[in-house]
């Protein structure tokens, strides 16, 4: 029976990540991977508009303004919408891995309120490697790059080729997405090779 562990934490085995040659150079801005992505899609009206920057290693930086329609209770934001951010910014670093991968599992600790009008800087870097499984982790600070955490996250992703989402997705989007003339977005969402 394959019994699947919930841990976050890399098992035996798990190597560190290695950063791609061809990674975006650190303090790059990496850009939307899809314009309608809610993380970071700038055509994306109702979405959080996250700004992301490779950094060194296999990390990278993030930063979101917390808007009205972010919030859960009044005037904070809501959780659910910090857990995306958090996501967003761990997705991203598949780009420099040069890997597609999606989410498994994420784990979230509120560790305080994040008021609407806040700058959230967000910071993410793979931990480990196991063959198809990505072992990420993400903070998120109030402010600054050095303000007092709010947010922090773990996560697990799965590598998956590109068939995951023309298997899954509805074709009118995949199509568009890869009729985009920003070739390094198609790239980003369809061409990355392990
Ligand atoms: C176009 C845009 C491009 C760019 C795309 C970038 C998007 C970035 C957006 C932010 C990221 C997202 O929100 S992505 C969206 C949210 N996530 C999703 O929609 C994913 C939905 N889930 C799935 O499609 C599937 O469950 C997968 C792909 C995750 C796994 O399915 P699979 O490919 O059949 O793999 P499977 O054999 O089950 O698992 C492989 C290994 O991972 C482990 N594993 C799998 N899932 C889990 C799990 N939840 N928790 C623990 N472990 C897990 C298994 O035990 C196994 O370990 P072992 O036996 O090998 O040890």
């Amino acid at each position: 029976m394959n019994v699947r562990t919930t841990s976050l934490t890399p098992p035996a085995g798990a190597i560190a990540p290695v950063r791609h040659p061809d990674a975006p150079a650190p303090g790059e801005l990496l850009g939307a991977h899809y314009d309608q992505c809610f993380g970071c899609g700038e055509a994306q009206p109702h979405g959080l508009h996250l700004a992301t920057r490779a950094g060194e290693g296999v990390s990278v930086t993030a930063r979101f303004t917390v808007k009205a329609a972010h919030q859960g209770a009044p005037g904070l934001a809501h959780g659910g919408v910090l857990a995306a951010a958090l996501d967003e910014t761990m997705g991203a670093l598949g780009w420099l891995l040069r890997v597609i991968a999606v989410t498994g599992r994420l784990e979230t600790d509120f560790v305080r309120p994040v008021p609407v009008d806040t700058d959230l800087y967000l910071d993410a870097h793979v931990v480990a490697v196991r063959g198809r499984k990505i072992y990420s982790t993400a903070t998120g600070r109030i402010g600054g790059p050095d303000g007092p955490v709010a947010v922090r996250a773990d996560a697990l992703f799965i590598e998956v080729k590109v068939d995951h989402f023309i298997a899954n997705g509805r074709p009118e989007e995949i199509n568009a997405a890869l009729s985009d003339p920003d070739q390094v977005k198609v790239a980003r969402a369809f061409e990355v090779n392990p």
